[in-house]
C-alpha cells in the first residue's frame, strides 16, 4: 500500500515526522513518564485520566485502548503512561512483527495478569492473527490451532485478563470488528503552538540548555504540529547555540539555526518550498498536473504526491483539485508575491 502520510518516505529528513535511528535514546530520555507530565491532548488526557482511574478504584484491568494519529504525537509514549499509572508491566509488540497467528498466540499466552500489551502498527497485523486478536480481546481466550487439515484440532487457552493498547495512524485503517473491540478511542491531533512550545520548554529542561520564551515560540512555529519534529529542532538549535553562541537559545539564534537547516518560518523544509516555489513562480500557481510539477522540481512524482504535500494541504497552501494542484492566496503571501490579478497572465 502507498504511503499516505509522510511516515515512509519522510523519514530522513529533519521535519519528517516519523523517528530516526538517531532519534530513539533521546526520545526514551525525552519521554512524560505520567499524565500530568503530558503536554496538550487535553480530552484525551481528561478521558484516559477517568478510564484508568476508574478501573485503578474497581481494581480492574483497563479497557483496552485504542490509539490514533498522525507519527510523533505521542502514541508510544502514551502507552506508557498507561501502564506507569496503572503499575503494570508492558509488553511491546507490533503488527509487521505478528505475521502468523502462532506469534500472536506465543505473546499472548505469556502475558501476566494486568499487563499492558502494546501493539503499535496494529492495523498492519496478518488476518489470521486479526482473528485470533478478537477472541482475546473479549474473552481472554484463544484456540491455538494443532495439527494440519483433517487432523487439526482447536485446543482452547485461557488468558490472564490484560489491557491491550493498540496504536494506529489512522482508526479507519481498522476493519471494525477491530475498532468495536475496544473499549475507549483515543484520537490525537496536531500540537498547537503553545503546547509546542511547552513541549520544548519541558525538553530544554531535560537536555540542560537555557531557552527564552521568544526562542521556544519560534522553534514551536516551525515544529508541524508534532512534538516530535519539535525535539529535534530544538537539538539542532541547541548546536547552534553551542558552537556560535554562548549557548542560550533566543528568538535570533532560533531563527539563524533554522535558516542553516533550512525549515523556514513555517517549517517548509527545501522540498516543500521547491514544489511551491515551482508551482507559484513556473506555473502561475496553477493548476497544474502533479507529474509536470514532479518534472519541474526534478522530484519522483511519488515523492511530491507523499512527501511534500500531505503537510502543504495541512497547512492551506496547496490544494489539489480535479484540474490539478492550485497555490492558495496564503501560498502567495508566504513568498512575498501577489496573487495574479482574475482573468490575468501570471506575475
Ligand atoms: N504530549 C507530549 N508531551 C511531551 N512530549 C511529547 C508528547 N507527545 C510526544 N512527545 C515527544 O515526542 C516524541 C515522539 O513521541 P512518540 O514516540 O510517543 O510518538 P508516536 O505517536 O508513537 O510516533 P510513531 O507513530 O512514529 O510511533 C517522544 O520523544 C516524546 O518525548
Ligand atoms: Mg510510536
Amino acid at each position: 500500500m502507498a504511503a499516505s502520510t509522510e511516515t515512509e518516505t519522510g523519514a530522513a529528513r529533519l521535519v519528517g515526522a516519523s523517528a530516526e535511528g538517531d532519534d530513539q535514546a533521546v526520545e526514551a530520555a525525552l519521554r512524560p513518564k505520567d499524565l500530568s507530565e503530558f503536554v496538550g491532548q487535553e480530552k484525551v488526557r481528561q478521558q484516559l485520566d477517568l478510564v484508568l482511574k476508574a478501573a485503578r478504584q474497581r481494581g480492574a484491568t483497563a479497557d483496552h485502548v485504542l490509539l490514533s494519529g498522525a507519527p510523533g504525537l505521542g502514541k508510544t509514549t502514551l502507552s506508557m503512561i498507561i501502564a506507569a499509572e496503572m503499575g503494570a508491566p508492558i509488553r511491546i509488540t507490533s503488527g509487521p512483527a505478528i505475521q502468523h497467528a502462532g506469534d500472536l498466540a506465543a505473546v499472548l499466552s505469556s502475558l501476566q495478569e494486568g499487563e499492558i500489551l502494546f501493539l503499535d502498527e496494529i492495523h498492519r497485523m496478518s488476518r489470521p492473527a486479526e482473528e485470533m486478536l478478537y477472541m482475546a480481546m473479549e474473552d481472554f481466550r484463544v484456540d491455538v490451532i494443532v495439527g494440519k487439515g483433517l487432523g487439526a484440532t482447536a485446543i482452547p487457552l485461557e488468558l490472564p485478563p490484560f489491557t491491550l493498547v493498540g496504536a494506529t495512524v489512522r482508526a479507519g485503517l481498522l476493519p471494525p470488528p477491530l475498532r468495536d473491540r475496544f473499549g475507549f478511542t483515543a484520537h490525537m491531533e496536531f500540537y498547537d503552538p503553545a503546547e509546542l512550545q511547552r513541549v520544548i520548554h519541558r525538553s530544554a529542561g531535560l537536555l540542560d540548555v537555557e531557552i527564552d520564551p521568544a526562542g521556544a515560540a519560534e522553534i514551536a512555529g516551525r515544529s508541524r504540529g508534532t512534538p516530535r519534529i519539535a525535539n529535534r529542532l530544538l537539538r539542532r538549535v541547541r548546536d547552534y547555540a553551542q558552537v556560535r553562541a554562548d549557548g542560550v537559545i533566543t528568538r535570533a539564534i532560533s531563527e539563524a539555526a533554522l535558516s542553516v537547516y533550512e525549515v523556514d518560518s513555517r517549517g517548509l523544509d527545501r522540498l516543500d518550498r521547491a514544489v511551491l516555489e515551482a508551482l507559484l513562480k513556473l506555473f502561475g500557481g496553477g493548476p497544474v498536473g502533479l507529474s509536470t510539477l514532479a518534472v519541474a522540481v526534478g522530484e519522483e512524482h511519488e515523492t511530491v504526491r507523499e512527501v511534500a504535500e500531505p503537510f502543504l494541504v495541512r497547512e492551506g497552501l496547496l490544494a489539489r483539485t480535479l484540474r490539478g494542484r492550485i497555490a492558495t492566496p496564503a501560498a502567495w503571501e508566504h513568498f512575498g508575491l501577489a496573487p495574479p490579478q482574475q482573468g490575468g497572465a501570471a506575475a
